[in-house]
């Protein structure tokens, strides 16, 4: 039994406590810790385990072999470094850190220490759907990917989401698997403001069009609207030389009722990824006796922020902002 400390209990903590206790085979979480005791106490009663309000004593923790980071994006350098510093293996959900700056320092930290320690938390790569456009594209019948059409949309967002967030909180699912999904790098960005909805407030820009182009060329636009309010809605489009794949969208009854025809969209990501989940945490789990990471790794999280950080100065210059990877991908992670 992999004994697991989850640092941080809001929705997505909550929600990875019930899988690692109630779903996944070969885990048990252990300790739990959140800044707000009252949140720590609430999610160690699914779980039955020890309570702390700070991160650093959860992971000192003798029987806490391994590490869940489930707070917000801008906290999760330190418990990261210190999980290295600790040799303890870790889950870190997206985004790994919200500047390249920290994401670097994370990857520095564990090529020092030696040992495959992390794991992103990019489950769409785990998700049936972009599995089976993967597969589409790598079978070579469509010929070569020329242009993806995207769009990311959330029913509402907390009142302390900003502009910034729709890139490394929201469109930084799709910076991961975008680039993985037609095996290519990105080389600019830009970002297009339309009219704001009435929906939003003086600190978001919502919706936004970011642009990304690829090495070879490939054009990809991602419609990011988070307060689109009627439902939680992923597409993506590959348009390639032989055909388009479509990635499907989740499957409901189509009922006729009232001289209406209709269907259901889900309305969150715990529901719309619940399977992509499962099945990345199980991963995570069943290798951790292995000295490798299977899913994403700490370069993918620093290579998103890379790209996350070019369309953050997009959003501010309005201007097609270069994406420059300063460090060469280290031989540890290749
Ligand atoms: N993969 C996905 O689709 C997905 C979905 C939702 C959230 N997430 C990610 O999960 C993380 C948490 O998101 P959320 O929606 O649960 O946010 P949330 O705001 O609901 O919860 C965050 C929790 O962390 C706590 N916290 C803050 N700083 C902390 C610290 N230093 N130590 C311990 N706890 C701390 C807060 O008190 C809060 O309870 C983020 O990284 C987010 O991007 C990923
Ligand atoms: O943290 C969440 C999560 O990553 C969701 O998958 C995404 O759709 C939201 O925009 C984001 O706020």
């Amino acid at each position: 039994m992999l004994k697991v400390g989850v640092i941080g209990c809001g929705g997505m903590g909550r929600d990875h406590i019930k899988r690692l206790t109630n779903k996944i085979q070969g885990a048990e979480v252990v300790a739990v810790s959140d800044v707000m005791e009252e949140s720590a106490k609430e999610a160690a009663k699914i779980c039955n385990a020890r309570v702390y309000t700070n991160e650093l004593e959860l992971i000192a923790d003798p029987e806490v072999e391994a590490v869940f980071i489930v707070s917000p994006g801008f906290a999760h350098t330190e418990p990261l470094l210190a999980a290295i510093e600790a040799g303890k293996r870790v889950f870190c959900e997206k985004p790994l850190a919200t500047t390249a700056a920290d994401c670097l320092k994370v990857v520095n930290a564990e090529v020092a220490a030696g040992k495959h320690l992390i794991q992103t938390g990019f489950m769409r790569r785990y998700d049936k759907g972009y599995m089976q456009v993967k597969e589409a594209l790598d079978s070579g019948n469509y010929g070569e990917p020329l242009m993806l059409h995207c769009t990311h949309r959330n029913p509402e967002v907390g009142t302390n989401y900003n502009t910034p967030m729709a890139v490394h909180d929201t469109a930084i699912h799709e910076i991961d698997v975008l680039h993985w999904l037609v095996d290519d790098e990105y080389e600019s960005a830009q970002v297009i403001m339309p009219r704001i909805t009435k929906y939003s407030h003086s600190e978001l820009n919502d919706p936004q069009i970011m642009l990304l182009r690829t090495k070879k060329g490939v054009c990809i636009d991602v419609e990011v609207f988070v307060n689109c309010k009627f439902g939680y809605d992923i597409n993506c489009e590959v348009v390639c030389e032989d055909g388009a794949i479509k990635m499907p969208e989740p499957a409901y009854p189509y009922i006729r009722k009232d001289a209406r025809l209709s269907t259901t969209i889900d309305t969150d990501c715990f529901v719309r990824f619940k399977d992509a989940y499962d099945v990345e945490v199980q991963d995570w789990v069943d290798k951790a006796g292995e000295e490798v990471i299977s899913g994403p790794t700490a370069w993918d999280g620093y290579l998103a922020a890379v790209t996350a950080d070019a369309l953050v100065k997009a959003q501010e210059s309005g201007k097609i902002e270069p994406i420059i990877t300063e460090v060469e991908k280290p031989d540890f992670y290749k």
